[in-house]
């Protein structure tokens, strides 16, 4: 049985809660990070009952300055921990110009400076090593502008861009980095942003979601789209962008640019 240690962030409910079962599941000690000490602590009470595994509660506001630092700390100084899932993430309800300042704050800071800043304090010991993952969930809503939630699709879109950028540099240094993105799933997100969800067609389970998410990690994948049923649209999406990058010429304008 391994003793490598798995750090979850948002790991109090939904998405996070659920990964948290399974790496207890499969042996792992855990280190839960999320804001609400007393749910983080009920969970880890009952994997560490159920599972004989140890788990570390890490109580932080990814938001804040201090709190943040803290969980870098530990992922930077913590050789156990090998494996980190970047989770934690908000919503918003509402379109664009209804934002304020410190919504847009909050959830810039949370779904994309924290998520970065923890995957960059961990990243250069697990090189070191040569071994680790970093899974980053991010969401199909980070594929789609036409769904109308502009500012955390963009940070969705981040998460997707920063992990593949990751995972090019970092997979020839033995460190795994996989995007995960979900659709809609069941979970406290919708409430918490303020989304009335009795209209929506049906979403997946949590257990579901995750479940399927880890076959994408045993199977080593970069991007996993759990909801998605034919794999080659992604190939094929991918190949586009390819494509695209092939017919970009840096010093000349395009035809149709050229003015006469
Ligand atoms: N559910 C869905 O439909 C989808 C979700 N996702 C993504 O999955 C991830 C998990 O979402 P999900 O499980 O649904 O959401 P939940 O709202 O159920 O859980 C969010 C988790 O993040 C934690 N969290 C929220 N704010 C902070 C903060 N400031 N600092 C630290 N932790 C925080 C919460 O804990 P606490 O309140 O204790 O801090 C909680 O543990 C998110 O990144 C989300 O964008 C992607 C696609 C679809
Ligand atoms: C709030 C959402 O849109 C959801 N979490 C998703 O990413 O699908």
């Amino acid at each position: 049985m391994t003793t490598s240690s798995v750090l979850i962030t948002g790991a109090s409910t939904g998405i996070g809660a659920v990964y948290a079962d399974r790496f207890a599941r499969r042996g792992h000690d855990l280190v839960l990070v999320a804001r609400d000490q007393a749910k983080l602590e009920a969970l880890a009470a009952r994997l560490q009952q159920n599972y004989r595994i140890h788990v570390d509660v890490l109580p932080a506001d990814l938001t804040k300055a201090g709190d943040l630092a803290k969980v870098e700390k530990r992922l930077q100084d913590d050789p156990r921990i090998d494996t980190l899932i970047n989770n934690a993430g908000i919503a918003q309800s509402g379109g664009f110009i209804q934002q304020t300042s410190s919504s847009i704050d909050q959830l810039i800071a949370l779904n994309t400076t924290a998520l970065t800043r923890l995957a960059a304090a961990v990243a250069p010991r697990l090189v070191q090593a040569g071994k680790g993952s970093i899974v980053n969930i991010s969401s199909v809503v980070g594929l789609a502008p036409e769904f109308g939630m502009s500012v955390y699709g963009a940070t969705k879109a981040f998460v997707l861009f920063l992990s593949q950028g990751m995972s090019m540099e970092l997979s020839a240094k033995g460190v795994y980095v996989q995007a995960v993105l979900p659709a809609g799933t069941y979970t406290e997100i919708w409430q918490r942003a303020g989304i009335d969800i009795s209209d929506f067609s049906q979403m997946m389970h949590v257990d579901e979601l995750v479940d399927a998410a880890l076959v994408g990690f045993d199977r080593r994948e970069g991007v996993t789209i759990p909801p998605l049923h034919k794999a080659e649209r992604w190939d094929n999406l991918d190949a586009t962008r390819q494509a695209l990058l092939s017919d970009i010429k840096q010093a000349e304008a395009a035809e149709r640019y050229k003015t006469a």
